[in-house]
């Protein structure tokens, strides 16, 4: 009988299925007609297997992708956690417009989680949210203290999603929060900015005890946005969307140009400021140059 699973990892020549109803984990093989066709499961493939013997099986068919991660290579992401910290360590707000722009150019949907909330004053926490509120779904939370960790169970439960953010902020200790017996290290991280840098190491989807799968190497570590096109990086700003159409030049970069109503926004206060100065920075990055 075929059932469904998703493969969580790689064993040399052999994926590990977890099955999507019962999550047992099954070691498949691959079948000889997936090397004739030139396709090869990769994790977070959606695959039909067959049970040969006991926890052994066969990968027999794999599911059409629904979109495919580059760094760490994923399939079928269905949203990039952003978990950010204005302390300890700060997260620039450029970098975070940053992170947010290179999720948005992958086409993936995503929440914002500011973590150690306890560490924050009220005024800091409205702050931030006064810029990000209005455009993503922002989910504060303390791992420390446990503050707001069903909400990012009911965000995560039976998809797949990909953690980013700089090092520190607290991923690891968010995930074993939520699900505790993944027992993953805190404060190791020479050893998992060494995985985010080089593609070739082993990926491994994480099962969270509540549903669903977490990747256990961060995306979008290297920060690198020269593979946007400057003219699209207006598109990755989703706030700027319903001013776009309204500027005097149908081409409008929102730079220098008269009447534009992006800046005539931003004077008014219904862009931020900050994230206007972010697209700014980046679109002279991506046009210097040129
Ligand atoms: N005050 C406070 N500290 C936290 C919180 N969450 C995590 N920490 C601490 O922050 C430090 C880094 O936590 P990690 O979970 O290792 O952070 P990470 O994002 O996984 O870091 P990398 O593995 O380097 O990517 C640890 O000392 C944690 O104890 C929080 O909500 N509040
Ligand atoms: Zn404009």
């Amino acid at each position: 009988m075929r059932k469904k699973g998703v493969v969580v990892k790689f064993l040399s020549n052999m994926a590990q299925v977890q099955d999507y109803e019962t999550a047992e984990i099954f070691l498949c093989k691959l079948r000889g007609k997936f090397k004739e066709q030139k396709i090869r499961p990769i994790v977070g493939d959606i695959v039909e297997y067959r049970v040969v013997h006991g926890k052994d099986g066969v990968i027999e068919n794999i599911i059409n992708r629904r979109n495919e991660l580059k760094r760490p290579r994923i399939a079928n992401v269905d949203q990039v956690i952003v978990v950010v910290t204005l302390k300890k360590p700060q997260t620039p707000l450029k970098i975070i417009d940053r992170y947010l722009v290179l999720v948005e150019n992958a086409k993936l949907p995503l929440v914002i989680v500011l973590n150690k909330t306890d560490l924050l004053s009220d005024e800091e926490i409205e702050f931030f949210e006064s810029i990000y509120s209005r455009i993503y779904k922002v989910l504060k939370t303390s791992a420390l203290k446990g503050d707001g960790l069903d909400e990012l169970k009911m965000v995560l439960k039976g998809k797949i999603s990909t953690m980013a953010g700089m090092s520190g902020v607290g991923k690891s200790s968010l995930l074993n929060a939520i699900s505790p017996g993944l027992s993953l290290k805190v404060n190791e991280i020479s050893e998992k900015l060494e995985r985010g840098k080089h593609t070739t190491t082993v990926i491994e989807l994480l099962h969270l005890e509540f549903g669903g799968w977490i990747a256990d190497t961060p995306g979008f570590a290297s920060l690198d946005i020269s593979g946007i096109n400057p003219e699209d990086l207006k598109k990755l700003f989703p706030e700027f969307l319903a001013y776009d159409s309204q500027c005097m030049f149908g081409d409008c970069e929102h730079i220098n140009e008269p009447n534009c109503a992006i800046k005539l926004a931003v004077e008014k206060g219904t862009i931020t400021e900050t994230r206007y100065q972010s697209y700014v920075e980046m679109f002279k990055e991506l046009t210097e140059g040129k």
